[in-house]
């Protein structure tokens, strides 16, 4: 009867919306009488969503938080976009898992190593190359060496490239050792010689502790520039990247410690994987899909649940629509709702998508207020 199309009408945010919980995104109605049960039979796939939206609302946050740190203790703003690297594959479900999150990581990121999200970018977004990455040791390739060899892996990786950044992890046996003597004596003329920047990666310990120890040594070694805030910054050559346990919460803490020391933001870049991709659930903001009305025998029903042993289970009563008016997204319900102040675009119909968002214009929609002051 439908010609194979789904009677449906979904409207919704503006994808990359940034929308307190709690509210609604989207409403599905069935265009159908006779197709009643459609819209909640949809309920499984639709609320799927949950999933890249938590990854893009935590990776979102924690571009805040880096963002406060370098309005803080540096001189701009530029290396936001490659502050918080997707280091997520390994530890996602699938192969469609990390693309679909990694693709929400990227809406506030530019540096990844999941190219599965990039492939979705591209695939459903039209976006050419969503995400970039740098030549990096893994520990294998300094391992293979031999315990007597670090050395010799680490001159390995310096020469194979010869320029640009390169990442090399230095935590196989010895951090301090590593920092101290490999990098600081042996190879230190490498270091300062080569054209481009080494950003060496410990990967293990207590990483606030970690991070602050590896800066001391290293300013020891290679000395300090004071930048315009007069918070001190390795030589342009040396930088670090901590990948090893990196939530929004140790972040934020690795920041504090490495300000109360007097480190700019400027000299690290963080990478995260398990806690970007896979340490959330549908519940970490509270992501459902409710009945919310229903038309039965020409009566309008405002459908709702609320549940006595649970206040914050309660669900939206009727029509519902999303507003926003002085800076503020409000739900209304009951079919009460401003229609010049309603922010949801129908974005399928009938079978029919009406409005696809290119990766630019969500990317657009998320951004943050990089001239806001850190509050
Ligand atoms: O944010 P995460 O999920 O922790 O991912 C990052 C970690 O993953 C890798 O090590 P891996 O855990 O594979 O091995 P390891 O236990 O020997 O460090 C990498 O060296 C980091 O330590």
């Amino acid at each position: 009867h439908h010609n194979g199309c789904l009677p449906v009408r979904i409207r919704a945010v503006p994808e990359g919306s940034v929308v307190p919980y709690k509210n609604v995104l989207f409403t599905v109605e069935n265009t159908d009488p006779k197709c009643f049960w459609l819209t909640n039979y949809l309920e499984t796939l639709l609320v799927q969503v949950w999933y890249p939206m938590t990854v893009a609302t935590n990776s979102r946050y924690q571009k805040e938080i880096i963002a406060k740190f370098l309005h803080e203790t540096a001189d701009d703003l530029k290396s936001l976009p490659f502050k918080l690297h997707d280091f997520g594959f390994r530890g996602s479900t699938s192969v469609e898992s990390a693309g679909i999150g990694g693709a929400g990581h990227l809406v506030n990121f530019q540096g990844t190593d999941t190219i599965a999200a990039i492939c979705v970018a591209r695939k459903y977004y039209s976006c050419n190359i969503a995400g970039f990455s740098v030549p990096a040791a893994e520990h294998s390739t300094i391992t293979t060496w031999g315990r007597d060899g670090e050395k010799e892996a680490f001159t390995n990786m310096m020469t194979h490239f010869p320029t640009g950044i390169v990442s090399i992890v230095s935590d196989s046996y010895d951090i301090w050792n590593a920092c101290e003597n490999v990098w600081g004596q042996q190879l230190k003329s490498l270091v300062e010689k080569r054209d481009g920047t080494l950003v060496i990666r410990p990967d293990s310990g207590e990483p606030t502790e970690v991070v602050v120890k590896v800066l001391n040594i290293l300013d020891d070694k290679f000395g300090h520039v004071k930048n315009s805030k007069g918070f001190k910054q390795l030589p342009p050559y040396l930088r670090i990247i901590q990948g090893d346990g990196i939530s929004y919460e140790t972040l934020s803490s690795i920041l504090e410690a490495m300000k109360k020391q007097n480190w700019s933001a400027e000299n690290i870049v963080f990478g995260s994987g398990g806690a970007l991709l896979q340490k959330l659930n549908r519940d970490t903001q509270k992501c459902a899909f409710k009945c919310s009305y229903a038309l039965i025998n020409g009566k309008e029903v405002n459908v709702y649940k609320q549940p006595v042993t649970d206040p914050g289970k309660k669900s939206k009563k009727g029509r519902l629509t999303l507003e926003y008016s002085d800076g503020q997204y409000k739900t209304v319900e009951e079919g009460k709702g401003d229609p010049k102040k309603d922010v949801f675009v129908t974005v399928f119909e009938n079978g029919k998508l009406l409005r696809d968002y290119t990766f630019d214009e969500v990317r657009a929609n998320a951004e943050i207020d990089l001239l806001k002051k850190p509050s």
